[in-house]
């Protein structure tokens, strides 16, 4: 085990998964931006900067780029969460530095272009080519890790 943490591997794939893990974290970030700027909340205990019963009414509203980002952060979840679990079954199977890296590499950049393309509104197929890597590349791990480890 102690071999498998100090491994190449092991150290490029914490430090990826942690990039893209902050990434993810940092819609959250964005969320609030996006509803303070646009005053477009879900709660109303968040609407107390109101002056007015109505002015209260008024900011407990949905915003479309509240809910973009939204879409964003959930399509995160959908995607990173798996790279974390399979990347670290693929890490422990001893793949070769340079092929964990490029497999690495390449998520983590689709993870960023889907953010930008997704926030920024950019035209299709922009979003949908770089989901597709990213989930293109969580396919080749999970079949690396099965080809290695399966038992029916
Ligand atoms: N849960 C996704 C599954 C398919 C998917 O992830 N598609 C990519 C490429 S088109 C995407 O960015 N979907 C937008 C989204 O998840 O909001 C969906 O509802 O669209």
């Amino acid at each position: 085990m102690a071999d498998v943490i100090d491994s190449e591997v092991f150290l490029a794939f914490s430090t990826y998964a942690t990039i893209v893990i902050l990434k993810m974290m940092s819609m959250s970030f964005l969320t609030a931006y996006f509803r303070i700027t646009r005053k477009a909340f879900a709660n109303t205990e968040d609407t107390f900067t109101a002056k007015t019963p109505e002015e209260k009414k008024k900011m407990l509203r949905v915003n479309d780029d509240v809910e973009r980002v939204r879409r964003c952060h959930q399509n995160d979840l959908e995607n990173i969460i798996p790279f974390v679990v399979i990347g670290l079954l693929y890490t422990l199977t001893g793949p070769e530095l340079s092929t964990a890296l490029l497999h690495f590499r390449l998520f983590v950049g689709s993870r960023f272009v889907h953010t930008l393309s997704y926030v920024m509104a950019l035209p299709q197929p922009s979003r949908a080519l770089s989901w597709i890597v990213g989930i293109g590349v969580t396919g080749s791990m999970a079949y690396h890790v099965l080809t290695i480890v399966l038992r029916l």
